[in-house]
């Protein structure tokens, strides 16, 4: 399976990914919201390098100019709430994209054990589409897992973009063992050593659903 880690280059994307992390700077909300949107629309840029294209004679006042545009037909599919502000990012620039929205959250059972519970899928068909599945933080991997079998409920994509912003290796791991190996790619700003007792990822950044809109009870 194709891994791209983007803290691999240098670019101004790791400038953003320092201020999502840092305790100093990332209670800012507006902030951290704002961060984590361009570093999806760096990631959505990148991405469509990777997309078919073709050329299309385009009608200017003066004339006719051969343009070479995408073809791929999009789904963006957010995993709630902390994808919200990263699928904007990717939307502002795949603007004809079509939205799926998938609710994963971690059910307690003590303060170390979870099951994570789906309850809620809003998605048009995607049956030969391309599917970018969002979300900002892959620490064990099983949400993301558990939202592609939901997705699956609403026909076969093409090919599929896992984006995220840090992963942990095993998250990876898991995600290499589970998702077709053929027509999958993942996508993240940041591959992160370990994830703790409590399957966060260290060092990571906390929680990311939190940081962008508050502690729920
Ligand atoms: O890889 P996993 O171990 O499944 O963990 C990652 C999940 O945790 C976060 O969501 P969270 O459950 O905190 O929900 P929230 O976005 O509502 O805060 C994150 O956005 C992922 O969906
Ligand atoms: O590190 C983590 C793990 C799950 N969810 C988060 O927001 N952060
Ligand atoms: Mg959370």
């Amino acid at each position: 399976m194709k891994v791209i880690d983007f803290s691999r280059t240098n670019s101004i994307l790791n400038q953003y990914v320092s201020e999502i992390r840092n305790v100093e700077v990332q209670n800012d909300r507006l902030r951290f919201r704002r961060n984590i949107e361009r570093i999806g629309e760096v990631m959505a840029y990148e991405m469509s390098k990777e997309f078919q294209y073709s050329v299309k004679n385009i009608q200017t006042p003066l004339g006719i100019a051969p343009v070479s545009t995408p073809d791929n037909r999009l789904v963006i599919s957010t995993i709630l709430r902390a994808g919200l502000p990263f699928h904007q990012g990717f939307l502002r620039y795949f603007d004809y994209a079509e939205n799926a929205f998938v609710s994963a959250y971690r059910k307690y059972k003590d303060t170390l054990k979870f099951d994570i519970h789906i309850e809620y899928i809003a998605s048009p068909r995607i049956d030969e589409k391309t599917l970018i599945i969002t979300d900002p933080m892959l620490a064990t991997g099983s949400s993301m897992e558990l939202s592609y079998q939901a997705m699956l409920t609403k026909g076969k994509p093409s090919n599929i973009h896992i984006a995220s912003i840090i992963a942990s290796q095993q998250a990876i791991d898991h995600i290499c063992e589970v998702f077709p190996e053929d027509k999958t790619t993942i996508w993240c700003a940041a591959i992160d050593p370990e994830i703790n007792d409590h399957s966060y990822i260290v060092p990571g950044l906390g929680d990311a659903g939190d940081l962008a809109y508050g502690e729920k009870e």
